[in-house]
């Protein structure tokens, strides 16, 4: 569960009435996601998203992401928008912790997307890239390869811990994937964690967009390939499907153009995601204290991904 910091109703109602927004009628933290802080939060006008950003957001980030929500939001994507308090600001500070009030979107993310699901979520990422083509919005990747290999070095041997020998075999590994990484490829805004719980569906419909907190400038098509490794596996990051794994990236290509350029960097692309993620969930693995409510992520389900796109899982 990730609640890192407790919001109180006394102090919540007091927020709320910054906002014309209604009254508080209940709050209940959401059990789902590692990153940040989620209340569910029910007004007398309606339903909305407490975050508090903790861990891994900067505040000084927040206005890039927001202005990345507002305009996606504005050109018909299905994303949430931070709402403005009366004052019109958007930032707030709650509980000692960076705040902000979200739209809720309805919907659902599926543990095990189907083909069909696979293709909308492609095509809802197409229509994202689409919208953001030219967007002249940035924000420096501090999770691209010097993020990750930097994060690897900092677990050190302590990697060793969750399987043996794991700090050579990825420091090998992110040499190899930094060595082939592509400089020439379109660059853009990307979302940079499109996982399916990231993804709001209801059925095969896309019905939400949500957690830009990675978002960033970098390579377009990596967002695609991290979006690959998620979507196509299982959870344990065994067995490849590849209906899904194919229909995400027809999907993708109906709605964005995919250069054979961009097709052919997948491979390298998709490895380096591994890693990225990898390293976070290492990370985490190794310094989440035994008490904190969250429910940690296995680094070795990014192992063994990472293993099959190296042995040539688009070939
Ligand atoms: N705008 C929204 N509308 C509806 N539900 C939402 C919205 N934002 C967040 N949620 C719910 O809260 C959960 C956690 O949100 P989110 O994924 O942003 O958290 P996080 O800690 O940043 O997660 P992650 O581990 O994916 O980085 C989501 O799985 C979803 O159930
Ligand atoms: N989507 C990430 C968590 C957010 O960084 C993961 O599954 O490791």
């Amino acid at each position: 569960m990730a609640v890192y910091t407790a919001v109180s109703a006394e102090a919540l109602g007091d927020f709320l009435r910054g906002f014309d927004h209604g009254e508080l009628v209940s709050l209940k933290g959401i059990a789902e996601g590692v990153e940040n802080s989620n209340y569910l939060v029910d007004t007398t006008t309606g339903r909305f998203i407490l975050t508090l950003y903790e861990k891994r957001v900067s505040a000084d980030d927040l206005p890039f992401f927001m202005s990345v929500l507002d305009h996606l939001a504005s050109d018909g994507n299905p994303v949430p928008r931070a709402l403005p308090d009366r004052t019109g600001t958007l930032i707030h500070e709650l509980c000692g912790r960076p705040a902000c009030l979200i739209e809720f979107l309805s919907g659902v993310s599926v543990s095990h997307p189907t083909a069909a699901q696979a293709r909308a979520a492609g095509a809802a990422m197409g229509a994202m890239h689409e919208s953001l083509a030219g967007v002249a919005l940035e924000r420096p990747n501090t999770l691209g390869p010097e993020g990750w290999q930097a994060l690897l070095a900092r677990c050190g041997h302590d990697l060793d811990a969750i399987e043996p020998g794991l700090f050579a075999r990825v420091t090998q590994a992110a040499d190899d994937v930094v060595a082939g990484w592509p400089h020439d490829l379109p660059r853009a805004v990307i979302h940079a964690d499109l996982f399916p719980d990231n993804v709001l569906m209801l059925g095969d419909r896309v019905s939400g967009l949500i957690d830009f907190y990675f978002a960033c400038t970098d390579i377009r098509a990596y967002d695609l390939a991290i979006m690959h490794t998620a979507w196509a596996f299982d959870a344990r990051g065994e067995a490849y499907d590849a209906a899904v794994g194919t229909a995400l990236i027809a999907g993708y290509a109906d709605r964005h153009r995919l250069s054979d350029a961009e097709r052919a960097a997948l491979p390298i692309l998709a490895q380096g995601a591994c890693l990225r993620f990898l390293a976070t969930r290492a990370w985490d693995w190794l310094n989440t204290p035994a008490d904190a409510l969250v429910t940690r992520k296995d680094p070795l389900a990014y192992w063994r991904r990472f293993e099959a796109y190296r042995q040539g899982l688009f070939a």
